[in-house]
């Protein structure tokens, strides 16, 4: 009797913002290619909540969630501080994953092959050891910040030598394709050398841990930008750029599903005449940017579609979304990728988060940005300065006279139409990236080969 083989592959989440909900969209993704692979995916309780309560996952046969503790102490009250909950979750690693794994394996049978891990959990390269199994990181944001965090020595370094007075106009230009970045763009966890906070230690961690991975993954493609996708793998084996990872399908741009009806909504729109507007999946700007961005919205008169998170029946937004009910429509969630690709669709009020710019590159459409924190502003500098996308509010927090000085660029003939060509030429070399033997296409099946590559025998 010839014995059974059989690949089991760990997923591994930071289990914060958008983090989980793009790993599982990859692992959905590697277990449509592999349908004999068995997929475990490690998030906390709390997150997984959040993350199935929008995705079902009916027909993944090769899919299966599992509840890991989120190592908040025990009678914990959340005190408001955001870094609270992610202080008490790094704390608890790795031994909360290795618990979890511990207990898969058992109930399963089945050995772990693979882990595939959020790139924050660099820790993961020591499980993988003594698992003797391939670590396989993915990086969830962009080239650049993946680029910045690998050089922190150098970056400190330079800025320390540069003198306290020229240090936030300081730029990268000592680092291939990062010559428009500034320090002050740049994660305050990677410019404060704090490593007593778990999270700047934890990000530390990571750095010295990755040129140790059997392949890095990033959301991004090559030609999105080669020179720091040529110097990340020059510093690292095995880069694998397979985004976009979402991307629209050809009928989403008139009609898709959805609870609030937005897309009933969009098209009552003229073409390309609609603010989309989102922060993501943990921001609201603070109560007075919230007001100078309503003011600009209703001077201007510009038709909007709000993905809002708060109480949208609450001030300081209660009335501007009564009085502008005619041209506006606020939701708690959106399809963002479909309602970025409606027609009607014609900028983006964006924090810069790198899912939403990767997802506003594929759907052509040009951004507002207002960055907040991690690598935000340094995705703000890129889309403003180098790709020419989109362009930043005037002194970087929302005023109702930046705010229509921006509506005014990006919907205006001439520097509109200019950011429109750019990001229409990214959209294209992204739909090349992913056809059938293109780059991104190549290197998914690269990654397919990477985790199926070691099988257990049963
Ligand atoms: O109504 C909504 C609002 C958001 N989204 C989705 O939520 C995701 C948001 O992701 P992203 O734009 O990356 O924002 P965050 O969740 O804030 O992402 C965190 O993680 C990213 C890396 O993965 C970083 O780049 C960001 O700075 C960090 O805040 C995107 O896929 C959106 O399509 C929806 O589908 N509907």
């Amino acid at each position: 009797m010839s014995a059974t083989k059989k690949s089991h592959v760990a997923a591994l989440t930071f289990p914060f913002a958008s983090h989980p909900s793009v790993l599982l969209h990859l692992v959905q993704r590697l277990a449509a290619a592999a349908p004999s692979v068995t997929f475990s995916f490690f998030n906390t309780t709390v997150s997984n909540q959040k993350l199935f309560s929008r995705i079902k996952l009916h027909g993944w046969d090769n899919v299966k969630a599992y509840d890991i503790y989120d190592g908040a102490p025990e009678g914990y009250i959340f005190s408001g501080n955001p870094l609270e909950p992610i202080n008490n979750f790094i704390n608890a690693t790795p031994g909360i994953f290795k618990k979890g794994i511990a207990e898969v394996v058992d109930e399963t049978g089945l050995k772990i092959t693979c882990l595939l891990t959020d790139a924050f959990l660099g820790f993961s390269v020591d499980i993988a050891e003594e698992l003797g199994v391939p670590w396989v990181p993915f990086w969830t944001a962009g080239p650049h910040s993946l680029s910045a965090h690998l050089s922190t020595d150098a970056i400190l370094r330079t800025l320390a030598s540069a003198g306290k007075a020229q240090t936030v106009d300081r730029t990268l230009e000592f680092l291939p394709g990062l010559s428009a970045i500034r320090a002050s763009d740049l994660p305050i966890e990677l410019l404060n050398g704090n490593y007593d906070q778990p999270f700047p230690k934890m990000l530390y961690n990571m750095i010295l841990a990755l040129p140790l991975a059997k392949a890095i993954v990033q959301n991004c493609f090559d030609a999105l930008d080669p020179i720091v996708t040529n110097d990340l793998r020059s510093k690292l084996d095995k880069v694998l750029n397979i985004g976009p990872l979402a991307f629209p399908s050809p009928k989403s741009s008139s009609e898709f599903e959805d609870e609030f009806g937005c897309s009933a909504w969009l098209n009552k729109h003229a073409k390309a005449s609609v603010a989309y507007i989102s922060f993501g999946t943990m921001l609201t700007p603070p109560p007075p940017e919230l007001v100078a961005l309503t003011e600009a919205i209703q001077e201007k008169q510009v038709p909007y579609i709000w993905s809002f998170r708060d109480d949208p029946k609450l001030p300081p937004l209660k009335e501007f979304f009564e009085r502008t009910s005619d041209i506006g429509k606020v939701v708690p969630w959106t399809p963002q990728l479909e309602v970025l690709a409606h027609s009607s669709v014609g900028v983006f009020v964006t924090h810069c988060g790198w899912s939403s710019l990767m997802e506003s590159i594929a759907c052509g459409v040009p951004m507002i940005c207002r960055p907040f924190f991690g690598d935000q502003k340094l995705n703000r500098r890129v889309i403003e300065d180098v790709w020419q996308i989109g362009v930043g509010i005037k002194g970087g927090v929302f005023t109702k006279d930046g705010m229509l000085n921006a509506l005014d660029l990006v919907l205006s003939k001439e520097t509109g139409n200019r950011m429109r060509a750019n990001i229409a030429e990214l959209k294209q070399s992204a739909e090349k990236a992913v056809e059938e033997n293109g780059s991104s296409s190549e290197d998914f099946k690269n990654l397919v080969e990477i985790v199926t590559s070691q099988q257990d025998v049963l």
